[in-house]
């Protein structure tokens, strides 16, 4: 694509796409087509910085024959394929094809959840809290029981119903065909992936407009301000239901865990603690001070979220009664995971490293205290 831009036009600064139109057609350059694709979005060339101007290489992409497209294509597959284990690629199909017959048969039950409404999805409260959008406007409405751990009040009940019945609904839509339903992730038996059945637009704006506000303030060493991917889950605990759930660390930056409903006992979440890869297995550490004790239990209110680090570990105990559903939205970011893999340093957010710093340091000072104290004696 670049050699035929060069050949077209060498010295050309573009001002529109009429005149590259225009030039291309003059110069006939076989292979190209005649007219351009008009609703073709073309690639930014701005940052390849290429000695003739970007825009001559933007018009040009829509002069494109479908077979260079195709070449393009296969390029960039070949280099994806290096990336891909065959069984990501079979998984990957399959859940394509999933989705696909989900989205073409489901009949969805709440049409008006499928949008983002925000009037109507959530509190006064967070409304003007995310409207005015300043720190101090989150930390109005938030407690903070540990650093990085924060709760406070964000759905409306008639919103967490609609949701729970509208899973409700896709999992006895799902038991009468041949699909196998799939689950949020390995921990879970119960429950189900809300992009499976529709809702993945909606959470696109969730994310965008209603999380990344918060997380960019609250979580930015943990890639916070760069969130741009959900995995959307609801769960759910209770009698035939998943009991309980184990000691973890979330595929996710930020996690955000709001519970639905309905009437139930039990179910805290308990958390130990940020901890990186290699520090996953080491002891939570108490303190004297509240902000040093990394062990903390959060009982679930209806409505209410609780957001936190997703390598903060934690896990939930028995519900004991009743039955408790959870909206569970894990936060990727796709540059934060990128620059991990260059880091070298540890990272600033585990709790042990952290430790292991101050313990490196103190023993230090002592090996320099016990030197003076020998020299002045
Ligand atoms: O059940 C809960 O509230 C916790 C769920 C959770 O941590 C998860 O699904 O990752
Ligand atoms: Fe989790």
């Amino acid at each position: 694509m670049l050699v035929v831009a060069t050949d077209v036009c060498p010295t050309a600064t573009a001002t529109s796409d009429g005149q590259v139109a225009a030039r291309v057609m003059n110069l006939s350059f076989d292979g190209l087509c005649i007219s351009p694709k008009r609703d073709h979005k073309s690639e930014n060339y701005e940052y390849l910085q290429l000695e003739f101007n970007a825009h001559v290489f933007g018009s040009l992409e829509q002069y494109l024959p479908p077979h260079k497209f195709e070449v393009e294509v296969r390029y960039m597959r070949n280099i994806l394929l290096r990336y891909f284990t065959e069984n990501d690629r079979i998984r990957i199909q399959k859940l394509r094809e999933y989705r696909l017959k989900v989205i073409l048969n489901y009949p969805p039950l709440h049409r008006e959840i499928y949008t983002m409404d925000a009037e109507n999805f959530f509190t006064p409260s967070f409304l003007r809290a995310i409207k005015e959008n300043t720190e101090a406007s989150f930390r109005s409405i938030m407690a903070e029981p540990r650093k990085g751990i924060y709760t406070f009040e964000m759905l409306q009940p008639q919103f967490c119903k609609k949701l729970m019945s509208e899973v409700d609904s896709f999992e006895r839509w799902v038991r009468g065909t041949k699909l196998r339903i799939m689950r949020p992730n390995a921990m879970n038996k119960h429950g189900v992936v809300l992009d499976d059945f529709g809702l993945e637009i909606m959470l696109d704006r969730f994310l965008s407009d209603f999380i990344h506000p918060m997380s960019r303030v609250f979580y930015r060493e943990f890639g916070g301000s760069s969130v741009d991917s959900h995995h959307g889950f609801v769960v759910e605990y209770g009698i035939n239901k998943d009991v309980e759930l184990g000691l973890h660390v979330d595929d996710a930056e930020v996690s955000l865990n709001v519970c639905l409903g309905k009437e139930f006992s039990g179910g805290e979440v308990f958390f130990q603690g940020v901890r990186c890869e290699e520090h996953l297995l080491s002891n939570a550490q108490p303190g004297a001070l509240m902000e040093k004790f990394e062990i903390f239990n959060y009982f679930h209110a209806p409505g209410h979220v609780i957001l936190h680090p997703g390598r903060q570990r934690h896990g939930a105990r028995p519900t004991i009664s009743g039955n408790r559903t959870n909206l569970i939205i894990w936060c990727r970011s796709t540059a934060f995971r990128e620059l991990k893999k260059y880091q070298r340093d540890f990272p600033s957010w585990c709790g042990e490293c952290k430790r292991k710093k101050k313990e490196r340091a103190r023993l230090s000072l002592m090996v320099i205290q016990q030197e003076l104290r020998k020299r002045e004696i």
